[in-house]
């Protein structure tokens, strides 16, 4: 049964998937490099050396920027995998401009499996994760999938958000990706900051 935040919640990600679907090419562009921008600008990229990017895909803010800065200033990145063995989690493998890369199940690049590679998630410094919508509060909406969720509550959840060492969860996404307000769920891990084009929200954990 689904019960009403629940439909609440996938009728804005229909809501604001559509929205930022609808950008034009250079929106996207400009929505790219002014992210690396404002990473740099509010010093979240200040001595990061392990970052867990995406690909993005279905109209979400690009990192191609941020790669290509990272590798330019030999900061490592990583991307998610979908763990084949454990369903539901993500695991981060390293990308490089050699790193050998296969689609995954919803048509997203990723490198080829390799669990001995996956870096631990207590290694990574700076996480940017890909939001569907956001609110000013620093509420998150993801795919639906609970990937970062689950895969973060392995390690995070215990912690109290003050004392959690790493790596700093950075929500990124189009200015247009605004809610009003995003109800929370007891398994929603929050974010330390939501980076868009033009605000950082500094969560008050
Ligand atoms: N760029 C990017 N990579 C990512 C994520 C993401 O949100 N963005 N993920 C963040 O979790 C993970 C993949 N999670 C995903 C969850 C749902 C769908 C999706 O498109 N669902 C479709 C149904 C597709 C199908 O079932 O075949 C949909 O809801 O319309 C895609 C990715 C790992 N990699
Ligand atoms: N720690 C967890 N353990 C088990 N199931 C979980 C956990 N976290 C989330 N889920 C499940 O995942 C599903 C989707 O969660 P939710 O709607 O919060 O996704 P999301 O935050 O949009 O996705 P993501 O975390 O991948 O960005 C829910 O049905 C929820 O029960």
């Amino acid at each position: 049964m689904v019960n009403s935040t629940e439909k609440s919640k996938q009728q804005l990600r229909s809501y604001y998937r559509q929205a930022r679907r609808s950008l034009s090419n250079s929106e996207q562009q400009q929505a790219e490099a002014k992210l690396l921008e404002q990473l740099l600008s509010s010093g979240t990229l200040d001595n990061q050396r392990h970052i867990a990017v995406y690909l993005s895909q279905d109209g979400e803010i690009s990192c191609q920027a941020l790669i290509n800065w990272c590798w330019h200033n030999k900061v490592h990145t990583y991307l998610p995998v979908l763990n084949p063995h454990k369903a539901g989690y993500l695991l981060f493998l390293p990308y490089t401009k050699e790193t050998k890369m296969k689609n995954n199940q919803y048509q997203i690049l990723e490198p080829v499996f390799d669990p001995q590679s996956a870096i631990d998630l207590d290694a990574l410094s700076l996480m940017l994760m890909p939001l569907v919508a956001f609110d000013l509060a620093g509420n998150r909406l993801g795919m639906g999938g609970g990937f970062y969720d689950r895969t973060l509550s392995q390690k995070l959840a215990k912690n109290s958000p003050s004392t959690r060492p790493f790596p700093l969860l950075c929500g990124v996404a189009h200015d247009c990706q605004q809610a009003q307000r995003i109800e929370t769920q007891s398994w929603d891990v929050p974010v330390d900051k939501i980076i868009t084009p033009s605000t950082v929200i500094n969560n008050a954990l």
